[in-house]
């Protein structure tokens, strides 16, 4: 009698323990980004993603540095969360029209990634994972290295832009400043340096840039630099609506590579921050190593790209899948 109680008990104790390690296991692998996240519910989804961005790239070369750069305006803000994708509209205020949003672009072909995830798999796959593997997608596209990124993220129901000011960096900002924000979102001074690189691509308005040149020259800019930029910026003055701007990096403008450091040793930094970057004892020996060294500057940048994707993710239940990025869903 004591004998079957005793293995009754630990039966149905065994089992218990079973299921209990099955639900952990389900509910921990659902509340955390993983690897192939879509495998069994969109398992093209990657693939769906990686061909429009292809697409997209070959027909707007600059779609890609707009990844980049969505990216860095979306995860820092809160989380990669999509917040950034969201319009103004019912009560939400647009975190795109923020002046630290200044300048960015190509949000429409956004629409025709998620618009092809869609047709495959109906609300399945996130607004926020597709501006983190159109990220990666794009960072190869522009000759970057491969990351790793992981899946499962979900998107806010609310955007934020009333933090953004707080979350995202000026470009007048002190080293020190930028330094913090990034370590509170858990990127080291090596990957914040690294992260910076990707000023190797795409182009600053001539708005951001007439600080430097009017009504003095900034006496850090290298002498024949100041004459294309002011060449590029003739005015003090420059209207805000005429597309007036000058490239981040003259050498390799859609490459992600080292340029931007040999660039900034060489006093031709384009902004105040990214030319502060090379004399601020914290940072100069990140900018020389990067400078010096391509792979290096690719790994670190690697490295940095999925601590910024992987920061504060909302996952598992939290948030919801949009169906159109641009607005929340209405239930
Ligand atoms: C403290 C940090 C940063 C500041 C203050 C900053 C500021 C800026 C500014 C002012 C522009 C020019 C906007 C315009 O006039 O059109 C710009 C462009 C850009 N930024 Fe940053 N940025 C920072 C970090 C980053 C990071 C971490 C990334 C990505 C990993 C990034 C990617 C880009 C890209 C790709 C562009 C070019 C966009 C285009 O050509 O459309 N930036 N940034
Ligand atoms: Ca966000
Ligand atoms: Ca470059």
């Amino acid at each position: 009698m004591s004998t079957t109680t005793y293995t009754h008990f630990t039966t149905s104790s065994l089992v218990f323990l079973l299921i209990s390690l099955l639900i952990l296991k389900f509910s921990v692998g659902k509340s955390e980004l993983q690897l192939n996240y879509y495998a069994e519910s969109c398992p093209n989804a990657e693939e769906i993603i990686r061909t429009e961005v292809t697409k997209l790239y070959h027909k707007h070369g600059n779609t890609a540095v707009s990844w980049v750069r969505n990216l860095f305006h979306d995860c820092i803000v809160k989380s990669c969360d999509a917040s950034l994708l969201l319009e103004t509209v019912n009560g939400i205020e647009s975190e795109q029209e923020s002046e630290r949003s200044f300048g960015m672009r190509n949000f429409k072909y956004v629409k025709t990634i998620k618009d092809a995830l869609e047709k495959e798999c109906p609300l399945t796959v996130s607004c926020a994972d597709i501006v983190a593997l159109s990220a990666r997608d794009g960072i190869l596209m522009l000759g970057g290295p491969k990351v790793e990124m992981k899946t499962g993220r979900r998107d806010s129901t609310e955007s934020y832009a009333a933090i953004l000011s707080d979350s995202i960096p000026n470009h007048n900002d002190s080293v020190s400043s930028v330094l913090s924000r990034f370590q509170s979102i858990g990127i080291d001074t090596e990957g914040t340096v690294a992260l910076l690189g990707a000023h190797s691509v795409g182009r600053v308005h001539c708005v951001n840039l007439v600080h430097r040149l009017y009504p003095t020259l900034d006496p850090t800019i290298d002498p024949d630099y100041a004459k294309y930029l002011k060449g590029r910026c003739p005015t003090p003055h420059p209207d805000p609506n005429a597309v007036l701007y000058a490239r981040n990096d003259r050498e390799t403008p859609m490459i992600l590579d080292n340029f931007y450091y040999k660039n900034v040793l060489n006093h031709k930094g384009l902004l105040k921050l990214d030319q502060e970057l090379a004399s601020d004892p914290l940072t100069l020996p990140f900018i020389q190593k990067m400078a010096a060294d391509n792979t290096y500057f690719h790994d670190q940048f690697a490295r940095a790209v999925l601590l910024l994707s992987e920061s504060n993710p909302l996952t598992g239940e939290n948030g919801e899948i949009r169906k159109d990025c641009r607005y929340v869903n209405r239930n």
